[in-house]
């Protein structure tokens, strides 16, 4: 009925090194806590007497309309929990109306995911050092119908993250990276207790020296939005506004990259307000209930997506658990509008939030 219920689901069926994986963040894992803890420090302003009786959660994005602001965030290797991986995400955030940004290290082919959806669908991109690569991965998704790409910022290399470390994680059996050069994975595959087979492989294939002056080789190449995935501060939201990007994820990446980053709820009205009505502002770091939804959506963002919960309803129940998970979530938010006496999502600003009470800034 809730997240955490195929939270609970899934660990049953996982194996115990890929919920690691799932789970884990970088270090300290303080990021990955402080994500979920910023929603406590904020409290709901309800207001009454204003008509809830329909409540609409209905939002467009690059004039693509979807049935809820809450979406699905990029994610690896989707066939790691499920078989059909992420043909299965696709159906089942299709059959809930909800976008899914589709990842770079996705384990079945751009044009099979598209195949199977039913609502729009993006493509995540990291900058690689083989160019050619990211031209390739750029023009398949303009021919697929993706809508726009996505590009991840805040990892010019892979976090420390010791779970996976001890673990000698490595991708294994017949899952891998399909739509990318097989000569640039390989390294992907090697398991060594001590290392992580991802942070070995993006240490190799991940293009550290790229700086806000090279998106315009990017810019060059396709006609298609380009969203920044990673931005925490006022300086960057600027900066990615004056380089002509359409758009801005507010991220720290689930607490995998830099430990001890700002939560990801607490960098969201300064980007916001440095980002303006100039592009759209999305979110993602820790919601896990439609009322962390409705708290991120009245700072500001215009979607929130969900990294690890649409991951524990595709291990639980496949396409089902996707729909499922993103149904009960966008439920919960509808309810706590109606609650809130705030029916459309326009009505969202922060007058629906204060501090906690002794949380005043
Ligand atoms: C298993 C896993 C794999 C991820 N893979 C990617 C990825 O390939 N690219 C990316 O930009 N972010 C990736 N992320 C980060 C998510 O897009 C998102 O920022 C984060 O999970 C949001 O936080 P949440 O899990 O608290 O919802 C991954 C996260 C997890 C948990
Ligand atoms: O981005 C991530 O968090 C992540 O886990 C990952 C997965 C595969 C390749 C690179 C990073």
């Amino acid at each position: 009925m809730t997240a955490s219920d195929y939270q609970r689901l899934a660990r049953e069926v996982v194996d115990p090194d890929v919920w690691d994986f799932i789970e884990g963040g970088a270090e300290s894992e303080r990021t990955l806590r402080a994500n979920l803890a910023a929603f406590d420090r904020f409290r709901l302003r309800p207001r009454v007497l204003t008509d809830v009786s329909t409540v609409d959660t209905a939002v467009s994005v690059f004039g693509t309309r979807y049935r809820t602001p809450v979406g699905v965030a990029p994610t690896a290797y989707h066939r790691l929990v499920d078989d059909e991986g992420e043909v299965a995400t696709a159906r089942g955030a299709g059959a809930a109306g909800a976008l899914f940004v589709v990842s770079v290290f996705a384990s079945r082919t751009l044009e099979d995911i598209a195949g199977a959806a039913g609502s729009g669908l993006w493509l995540h991109l990291y900058w690689f050092r083989r160019r050619e690569v990211m031209a390739g991965l750029v023009e398949r998704a303009a021919a697929a119908g993706f809508g726009a790409l996505v590009l991840t910022v805040d990892a010019p290399r892979i976090g420390r993250r010791w779970r996976d470390m001890r673990n000698g994680f490595a991708i294994g059996g017949d899952v891998a990276a399909v739509n990318i050069d097989a000569a640039v994975m390989a390294l992907t595959h090697h398991s060594d207790e001590g290392r992580s087979a991802i942070a070995e492989h993006a240490a190799e294939s991940f293009d550290a020296a790229v700086t806000w002056a090279d998106l315009a080789w990017l810019r060059q190449r396709t006609s298609l939005p380009i969203v920044l995935k990673g931005i925490l501060t006022a300086e960057d939201a600027a900066l990615a506004v004056a380089h002509g990007v359409d758009g801005i994820i507010v991220s720290n990446h689930g607490g995998r990259q830099l430990d001890g980053a700002v939560a990801s709820l607490d960098a969201l009205p300064e980007v916001v307000d440095a980002a303006g009505a100039a592009v759209p502002v999305l979110f993602d770091g820790g919601v896990r209930r439609g009322t962390d939804a409705l708290t991120a959506l009245a700072l500001g963002a215009r979607m929130v997506l969900l990294g690890r919960p649409p991951l524990w309803g595709l291990a639980a129940g496949g396409a089902d658990g996707v729909e499922g998970l993103l149904r009960t979530t966008t439920e919960e938010l509808a309810h706590a509008m109606a609650l809130a006496g705030r029916p459309r999502l326009a009505d969202l600003d922060r007058s629906v939030v204060r501090a906690r009470p002794g949380d005043e800034r």
